[in-house]
């Protein structure tokens, strides 16, 4: 089954989202709630941050993790040995933004965390019995009140000359959280991996919003919810020049929220980060 383009405000659209997470570990929303007009103004001003020496002021802080990645510091995803080509800064509840970006930032964050928590009641619900049933609690509660939920606002540059040739924008990876919310990006490139192992170009008109499945939803459901794996591509021709923004925001549970008789949230997180190499 291809990954299913679903509107949100169709009578079956819980059932069809959920069935096209667990079939692909992704699905696509039209018709949601989230302000687009938004989102292209984030695009923007966040384009003009990226390309201001101001960046370097709000560096991230290794502790903490919030704050402007630069790209010397960014991920080399798990089996890769090149850095991305990316940079990003990551958005928290309680961590720095720059004046002038922070109204826009939050309000966008306030409202596709909302929809998260809708769309987890929507997979709750859509959960065989027996799988539910060893949810440690409802997985809308396991995100309500986190201060762990992240967004990331990421800049791939125009694709630099020098970049090493096996250099990927985002090079194959799972998310590590519960699930990911993805606004269509304003360049193409993101793709799947199908159960074939095939790489499918995410089908991704503007004002879509995409939604796939991380390994801690993978961890929860004992599997029912595959974490799929996904990479951005690098273009071609004239998009090389281009730049490619994308705002994937990663709810991430509660840190004591039971996963798995293995995990807890916090100790399934730190352990994938010191996988990534980033703390
Ligand atoms: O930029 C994108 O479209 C996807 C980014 C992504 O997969 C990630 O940051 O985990
Ligand atoms: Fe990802």
């Amino acid at each position: 089954m291809p990954v299913q383009n679903v509107d949100y405000t169709s009578v079956n659209a819980a059932e069809h989202f959920t069935t096209s997470l667990r079939e692909t570990g992704f699905g696509v929303l039209r018709n949601h709630p989230l302000d687009m007009d938004l989102v292209e103004r984030i695009y923007e001003q966040w384009a003009h941050f990226f390309s201001s020496d101001d960046k370097a002021q709000w560096r991230f802080d290794p502790n903490t993790q919030d704050g402007y990645f630069p790209p010397d510091v960014s991920e080399t995803a798990k089996g890769s040995s090149q850095k991305d080509l990316k940079e990003y800064y990551h958005v928290y509840p309680w961590g720095k933004v720059p004046d002038a970006l922070e109204q826009d930032i939050r309000e966008y964050y306030r409202q596709a965390d909302a929809l998260a928590g809708e769309l987890l009641s929507w997979i709750e619900a859509h959960t065989p019995e027996a799988v539910a049933t060893q949810y440690s609690q409802s997985l809308s509660s396991m995100i309500d009140g986190s201060q762990q939920t992240l967004l990331r606002v990421l800049y791939y540059p125009p694709i630099p000359n020098d970049a090493p040739v096996d250099a990927v924008r985002a090079a194959a990876h799972e998310d590590i959280n519960l699930i990911t919310l993805l606004p269509a990006s304003n360049e193409p490139g993101l793709e799947v991996k199908g159960r074939d192992g095939e790489w499918l170009p995410v089908p991704s008109d503007p004002g879509q919003l995409i939604i796939n499945v991380g390994d801690m939803l993978q961890e929860a459901s004992q599997g029912h919810f595959p974490s799929t794996t996904h990479r951005v591509v690098n273009p071609d021709g004239a998009s090389a020049r281009r730049a490619r923004l994308s705002l994937p925001l990663f709810l991430h549970p509660k840190p004591d929220v039971v996963l798995s008789e293995r995990y807890t949230a916090d100790s399934y997180l730190k352990e994938r980060l010191k996988e990534l190499g980033v703390i």
